[in-house]
């Protein structure tokens, strides 16, 4: 369990560790039950078991025929999904007509695809069959009470089709955290060319999906102008029924840039101030005491989508109690030289069995991170051909 520090323990934070700070800062709010059908992509608040045995019933694998003892067998009957043989005991010699998903006849040894069946008068032969063959069992899947998925397991397509096999019409979740997007900057525009002086807006577009992706949902976005300081100030108080607030821009120490002496004059709590890692060192997690936990993004675009990886990412994942998890590894087939002193984050592409750079990613340029499979983050001092983590950009 990581703890709250004061502000001079969360300066500089080390990237990994502030991916921690970020994640165990998160308090989530009380789960919710939904329908299956409105569980999509919500996080499961509690582990997923089966409650009935999977299969619930001895069932047909093939269609073919149900047969008991050795052949050849005289057809007695047949059996259908939703319509089963109903004639009590099949008797050795004797077969069912059976098709795929239909309930296997008590006394069945075995199924006899059709394909290796052969036809008489009113019987059937084929080749001797291991016993079982062809017969999922009650249970076989999974039994009464085994663990299916954990509590903290997202609601993807497969868990809900699990959860209806499981006989599931409701699913306790977490709520989606909702984030506010507060965009600061006077020389933004919102259309047409950038120019002398006018910097198109590239933060107010990208949030809605980036916040998607990192397990939030943006329910409002506002621009305001870098001065004066009170107009941030009113932003992040109106922004205070969300759970999340993210400011692009103001995270550095410029005179427009406010938002670090905002949240000292409110006595914010600071869990992360400043991240040993370039891009996106400026960024920062704070939250206003009985408020809402406020991010800031640098307003360079590339080092702001690699700070809301770092910092945002993890504090949703907390918000909805998903697990941090390991980042998957591999080494760059072309080596980066890495700092002494900060993580350096680099896109890239996958290359046979490692990750190669991929260019485009100065602080303000976003066309690497359109191009690449993943961020490499490339601790300070590791040796060459060392795995480092990856942030994956696709699925
Ligand atoms: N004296 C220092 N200056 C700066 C430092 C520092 O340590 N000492 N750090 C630099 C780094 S690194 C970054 S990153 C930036 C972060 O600055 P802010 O978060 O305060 O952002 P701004 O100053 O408002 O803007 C920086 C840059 O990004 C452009 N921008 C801003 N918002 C957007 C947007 N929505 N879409 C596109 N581009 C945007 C803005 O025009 C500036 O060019 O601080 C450095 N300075
Ligand atoms: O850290 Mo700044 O984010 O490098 O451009």
């Amino acid at each position: 369990m990581v703890m709250a520090g004061d502000r001079e323990t969360r300066r500089d934070v080390a990237w990994a560790t502030a991916r921690e700070y970020a994640h165990a800062a998160a308090e989530p709010g009380p789960p919710v039950r939904v329908a299956l059908g409105r569980a999509a992509g919500l996080v499961l608040a509690e582990d997923l078991v089966a409650s009935t045995p999977l299969p619930a019933f001895d069932t047909s694998a093939m269609d073919g025929f149900a047969v008991a003892g050795a052949g050849p067998w005289v057809i007695v009957g047949s059996a259908r999904p939703g319509r089963s043989w109903a004639a009590g005991r099949l008797e050795d010699g004797q077969a069912v007509e059976i098709s795929t998903g239909a309930v296997v006849p008590p006394g069945a040894r075995a199924v006899l695809p059709v394909e290796s069946a052969v036809p008489g008068d009113g019987e059937v032969a084929g080749p001797e069959l291991p016993s079982g063959k062809h017969i999922r069992y009650a249970g076989e899947d999974a039994s009464p009470g085994s663990l299916l998925a954990p509590a903290g397991t997202r609601a993807r397509p497969a868990l809900l089709g699990l959860a209806a096999s499981c006989g599931y019409d409701e699913l306790l979740v977490r709520r989606t955290p909702t984030v506010r997007g507060i965009v600061t900057g006077d020389e933004l525009v919102h259309d047409g060319r950038p120019g002398p002086g006018r910097v198109r807006d590239a933060l107010g577009p990208l949030l809605p999906s980036l916040v998607a992706e990192l397990g939030g949902r943006l329910d409002g976005l506002v621009h305001v102008p870098d001065r004066p300081d009170t107009v941030l100030g009113k932003a992040v108080e109106a922004a205070g029924d969300a759970e999340v607030v993210v400011v692009t821009g103001s995270t550095s120490v410029g005179t427009t840039d406010g938002l670090r002496r905002l949240l000292s004059e409110c006595d914010a709590r600071w869990i992360v101030d400043g991240v040993a890692c370039r891009p996106g060192h400026p960024q920062l997690l704070a939250r206003p005491r009985g408020g809402p936990y406020v991010v800031g993004l640098p307003g360079n675009p590339f080092a702001a989508l690699t700070a809301a990886y770092t910092l945002l990412g993890p504090l949703l994942a907390g918000l909805s109690r998903r697990p941090l998890g390991r980042l998957p590894q591999a080494p760059l087939i072309t080596p980066v030289a890495a700092a002494s002193d900060r993580t350096r984050i680099v896109p890239v592409v996958w290359d046979g069995p490692g990750v190669r750079p991929v260019g485009g990613d100065r602080p303000a340029f976003l066309n690497g991170a359109v191009l690449g499979d993943a961020l490499a983050a490339i601790p300070p001092g590791v040796e060459p051909g060392r795995p480092v983590p990856l942030v994956l950009l696709r699925d």
